[in-house]
């Protein structure tokens, strides 16, 4: 199959050297996003457009390469094509009748022609042709250039012919690796998420750092949501997963700092350290997903207060969004389930927070904090690298395992629901349920105490690292379920 893969049109208007090292990055993350599925793959960045030909035929592969492209930034779609060698307008129209012939019965439809390079006929010679013949020879109903049922679709590339096969969106932006790279400072609910996507996406290689105030869930939950969004986005470059244990800054804060300016403390704190660790990595930016006046505190000089705890700078891709649009983009992206069920941890919660801070005020607060506590949770700052995050948690967790399972225990099936749907766990005799790792938390606790579970994912880590969490919560009849 050969895939013609379209790049942003924002990339086609720049200059021809930009656009080069544009077209080749996108072509190099293409190349290790899809190496896994075919080793032999073939990638060649031409004038405007990425060329993708690989001689597997199976269906399932070629649907997996797709779905991996529409998510790759950089790409704004991609045609499977079938190339043929330039013939005649005769032998042109034999092509597309071949590949369109069963769908243009009784349809109205419309031929559409991009060309490059010198030819005897123009485009409009091709559609005219092309056009006319296949209503005459397949019995369509007509011709519509407006609002067609069916389009014909081919490009023409000196001397090669490419019949378009069918069309699937990518989501734009400019390829990885080719911009800056950026800190995002990650919660795990629906802004945090969504504003990681759109740096991801407009091409800025984003990179996880999270403060735990207090809550191994929440830590947890981060974690797999940052692996989501690296893994579908993002997985051409490998960035890291930073966490920095921030507890102590929220006691500190508990306890020498009066309780409405304790927000614009602990943000600010929070800036502080992601500087340190980002200027140590050679980062650009701070990337938060503040919305102005989502939240009683994030007003213009509560937030003109934290960035002024550092000279690097903040963005804040969200500021002006409304908080409808942040869910309905976390459900397109496939993050708002983790958001949904994230088991978040605040560690300081004002009854009047402030919303007009002062810079002298919170100065003045922060003079009581001792800011050997930061340095501590510095020190103990952990970074792993985004692939192996949940590799590395699981490992020395003691959970006990069972290859077998028997009749009255139940498997819990905690994988993506995406992937328990592609190859559905059947065992005889055994009740299976489907309990998203991310739903597990909050669920749980609603099945019955006198059951066995076993949680069952594919590689045993997910299953590991939740069925640890739920044997350290009390909940005493969780196993791991890994068939040999
Ligand atoms: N524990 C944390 N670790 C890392 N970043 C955080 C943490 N808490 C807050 N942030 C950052 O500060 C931003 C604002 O957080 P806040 O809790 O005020 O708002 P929020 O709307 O709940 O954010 P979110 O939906 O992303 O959880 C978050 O979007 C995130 O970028």
């Amino acid at each position: 199959m050969k895939l013609i893969v379209k790049v942003f049109p924002e990339i086609t208007i720049k200059s021809p050297p930009v656009r080069k090292g544009f077209i080749r990055q996108l072509a190099k993350n293409i190349r290790t996003v899809l190496r896994d599925l075919d080793p032999e793959l073939r990638v060649d960045g031409v004038w405007d457009n990425v060329e993708v030909e690989t001689a597997l035929s199976d269906a399932k592969t070629l649907q997996q390469m797709i779905e991996r492209l529409r998510c790759t930034p950089g790409i704004a779609h991609c045609l499977e094509v079938h190339e043929y060698p330039l013939g005649d307008l005769d032998d042109i129209l034999a092509k597309c009748k071949a590949h369109y012939a069963d769908r243009l019965a009784g349809k109205i439809f419309a031929v559409r022609c991009k060309r490059a390079g010198k030819h005897p006929f123009s485009s409009m010679d091709v559609e005219r042709h092309v056009g006319s013949e296949l209503r005459i020879q397949c019995g369509a109903a007509g011709i519509s250039l407006k609002a067609p049922e069916i389009e014909v679709r081919m490009e023409i590339r000196d001397q090669r012919l490419f019949v378009v096969h069918a069309q699937h969106d990518g989501i734009g932006g400019y390829p990885l690796g080719a911009l800056e790279q950026t800190l995002v400072l990650m919660s795990g609910g629906f802004d945090s998420t969504v504003a990681a996507y759109q740096m991801m996406r407009r091409g800025l290689m984003t990179h996880f750092c999270f403060f735990n105030l207090g809550g191994r869930a929440h830590e947890l939950g981060v974690m797999e949501v940052a692996h989501y969004l690296w893994k579908k986005y993002g997985s051409s470059h490998r960035v890291l997963f930073i966490s920095v244990p921030f507890e102590e800054v929220v006691g500190e804060i508990l306890e020498k700092v009066d309780n409405s300016q304790m927000g614009v403390v602990l943000k600010r704190m929070m800036l502080r350290a992601s500087t340190e660790i980002a200027e140590r990595l050679h980062i650009d930016a701070l990337v938060t997903g503040e919305a102005i006046s989502q939240v009683s505190s994030q007003t213009l000089p509560n937030l003109s207060v934290i960035d002024s705890a550092t000279d690097m700078l903040v963005l804040r891709p969200l500021i002006a969004s409304h908080k409808q649009d942040i869910i309905d983009t976390a459900f397109e992206i496939g993050t708002a389930e983790f958001a949904k069920n994230m088991p978040e941890y605040c560690g300081v919660i004002s009854k009047n927070p402030t919303t007009k801070a002062k810079r002298y005020r919170i100065e003045h607060e922060e003079k009581q904090f001792d800011m050997a506590v930061l340095e501590r949770a510095m020190a103990n700052t952990r970074q792993v690298a985004i692939d192996r995050v949940i590799d590395e948690l699981g490992q020395d967790l003691q959970v006990e395992e069972v290859i077998e399972a028997s009749a009255g225990q139940v498997v819990l099936d905690i994988r993506h629901p995406d992937l328990a749907e592609d190859e559905p766990l059947q065992l005889q005799g055994i009740e299976v349920h489907t309990l998203p790792f991310y739903a597990l938390n909050n669920r749980f606790k609603e099945l019955d105490v006198n059951r066995q579970y076993l949680l069952y994912c594919d590689k045993g880590v997910m299953s590991r690292l939740h069925a640890h969490h739920l044997l350290s919560e009390g909940h005493v009849n969780v196993r791991v379920y890994r068939p040999s």
